[in-house]
């Protein structure tokens, strides 16, 4: 026997164990919950409401030393009690934050099969193909608004974790709640799976997925088709569909077949591109210079690193640069050396050319630097520790103040540490990774690193999203045109309000260049006096509404909003969609009628 109380969020849980009947996670019902729902006598006779429950649930994590531990922990509570779950994390987002999300995700998807209990999600596989629809279908909420999928072939910088992946779309999809707010029963996780090349896991007894090699070509592309149709076709066309941690060869081309036909966006491509342009720009406010004086190295050239050199050119094109000079400030750097025209290595595909300059190839990335002299270095090759003290100190050498992303995850594969990095520039860099790192201080300064990683853009585009009911996720940032520089690059504000902006507002098509900008503006001076090119995390729910609040009024603006009539206030109207996760009484209140009949 099963049941659950929606309303209460308590899972009121009614299960038989055997032949006894338990009740779980139910200490929050009071007395007369407990009589009208006939659990009475199922639960000790104590009353705990929810602030005491906090109070358990912090003593309890605290007792776990490793934060694998805490996850495990964390994903039982999740399971029990989704309301005191949600709010434990929202309120201490800060500590929590790396537990179900990057750097502790990686390791739990790494041992997915040892800690899993009750399995989060839908898992469809190849097999499935022809049936997703009715798989979709056994999805018990209608209301289905996001959904976060993988087919696990590049899980962070771990590599094909296949099925195990799954744990990303479930922590995406936690911080879309626990960051912006959005109801739990609108994310739907799902792990497409066709298969892994990952021999470690095809061998492994505990392994959760299908045991047999990656499945490509026609088969996969007709196998995400028909998941794509479905997706439609079960939750509507307003659905927001988050590509995350595919392979490098699926990412793009998926994103460039399905961008204009459904509500789609790849985050490893766009949120990132659209979280570290935000973060160069804010370091544009510490070092006064413009985007387009600076020359810019990436070590590596794939979904985060080509996505994030594009939006830099876009940016610097508002600054008035032509594209062609804006391309020859960026220079990538790929497992087979420095990016450049005819290399005899070749491996060039298309997005990479249009970074290929004319010059003599350069195998190391010290050799590239040393050469280049760039002011801004990124990392995001999943190489731990490819900034060398040699690098650093090059980049020291050169620049007063060099700009240095680690963007690489988990805190393994960053390309340096805060600590080195702060180190080896003798505290002059301005320092952002993917993975969090401590305060660290240097010569008396202490330097509060920011996280450069997309969870600074995902939830709150996808509020966004949804309050407006958009339908597709413009990805066209091109016509976010040199119109609107001045009103972003000068100041780094965009008044939407401002009648000067209404030209550009009628070409502005696109959404995420808008939430880059808009995280950017809300970097404070006293951010980026502690060296932080982000907000501190502890303000990243309220970054979430406000990059929420600027896609919607853009979305009115320009017309791609669904949901009419456009409310008066936006801020009020997307506030009332938020998800509450005190409780809610779970029966009716009852009420006296004035006269007795
Ligand atoms: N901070 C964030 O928000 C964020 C977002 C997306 C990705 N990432 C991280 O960035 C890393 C890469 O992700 P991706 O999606 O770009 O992966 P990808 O597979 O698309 O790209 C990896 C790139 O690294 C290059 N590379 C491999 N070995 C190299 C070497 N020895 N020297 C130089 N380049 C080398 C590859 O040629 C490729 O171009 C991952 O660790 C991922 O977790 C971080
Ligand atoms: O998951 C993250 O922490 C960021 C990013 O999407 C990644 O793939 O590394
Ligand atoms: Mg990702």
């Amino acid at each position: 026997m099963f049941s659950s109380c929606r309303t209460c969020g308590t899972v009121f849980e009614l299960r038989r164990v055997g032949e006894s009947l338990s009740v779980i996670g139910g200490m929050g019902f009071t007395l007369q919950e407990r009589q009208v729902l006939g659990i009475h006598g199922l639960l000790p006779p104590c009353y705990r409401d929810q602030d005491k429950q906090m109070q358990l649930i912090r003593l309890n994590i605290d007792k776990y030393q490793e934060p694998i531990n805490k996850y495990t922990y964390l994903m039982g509570l999740l399971e029990r009690n989704e309301k005191l779950f949600f709010r434990f994390l929202s309120e201490n987002v800060e500590d929590m934050m790396p537990i179900v999300y990057t750097p502790t995700v990686g390791l739990a998807c790494q041992n997915y099969g040892l800690i899993l209990r009750n399995p989060r999600g839908l898992f469809i596989t190849i097999h499935d193909k022809g049936n997703v629809l009715e798989i979709l279908n056994n999805w018990p909420e209608n209301e289905v608004k996001a959904i976060v999928v993988t087919d696990g072939e590049r899980i962070l910088g771990l590599g094909d974790l296949g099925a195990y992946g799954m744990g990303i779309p479930v922590g995406k999809l936690a911080l879309f709640t626990v960051l912006a707010k959005v109801d739990p029963r609108q994310c739907l996780p799902i792990t497409l799976d066709v298969g892994t090349n990952n021999q470690q896991l095809l061998d492994d007894p505990f392994y959760i997925g299908l045991r047999q090699r990656r499945v490509t070509g026609r088969e996969y592309d007709e196998f995400i088709d028909e998941f794509m149709q479905a997706c439609v076709k079960r939750f509507g066309r307003n659905c927001l569909i988050q590509f995350e941690d595919f392979g490098n060869h699926n990412a793009f081309r998926l994103l460039d077949k399905y961008r204009n036909e459904y509500c789609t966006f790849n985050d490893d491509i766009q949120g990132t591109a659209a979280v570290c342009v935000a973060g160069v720009l804010a370091s544009l406010r510490a070092t006064k210079t413009r985007l387009s004086d600076h020359l810019i190295v990436f070590q590596g050239a794939g979904e985060a690193s080509l996505g994030i050199a594009e939006l830099c050119v876009k940016a610097m094109k508002t600054e008035g640069t032509s594209d062609a000079d804006a391309r020859s400030k960026i220079w990538l750097v790929d497992s087979k050396g420095l990016i450049v025209k005819n290399r005899p290595e070749g491996g060039i595909s298309e997005h990479k050319a249009k970074f290929a300059h004319n010059r003599a190839p350069i195998k190391t990335l010290t050799e590239v630097v040393k050469t280049l002299k760039p002011s801004i270095l990124i990392g995001a090759a999943a190489i731990g520790g490819a900034f060398t003290t040699e690098i650093l100190q090059t980049m020291a050498a050169n620049n007063k103040q060099p700009v240095i992303f680690a963007l690489s995850n988990p805190t393994s594969k960053a390309e340096c540490t805060a600590e080195a990095a702060y180190t080896h520039t003798n505290g002059t860099c301005i320092f952002a990774s993917g993975s969090p790192f401590p305060p660290f201080t240097h010569n008396g300064k202490t330097h509060y690193p920011g996280q450069g990683n997309n969870a600074y853009i995902f939830p709150g585009l996808a509020l966004g999203v949804i309050s407006a009911g958009i339908r597709h996720v413009d990805e066209d940032l091109f016509l976010l045109s040199a119109k609107v520089r001045l009103y972003c690059i000068k100041s780094y504000r965009i008044d939407l309000s401002s009648s000067k902006l209404a030209e550009p507002l009628l070409i502005l098509r696109t959404l995420y260049p808008k939430t880059c900008w808009s995280l950017a503006d809300i970097v404070t001076e006293k951010d980026l006096d502690m060296g932080s090119l982000y907000p501190p995390l502890k303000t990243i729910q309220d970054c979430s509404l406000k990059i929420a609040v600027k896609i919607v009024e853009a979305a009115y603006k320009t017309g791609i909003a669904s949901v009419l009539p456009e409310p008066d206030d936006i801020e009020a109207y997307i506030k009332s969609l938020l998800y509450d996760y005190h409780y809610s009484p779970a029966i009716p209140k009852v009420y006296e009628w004035p006269t007795k009949l």
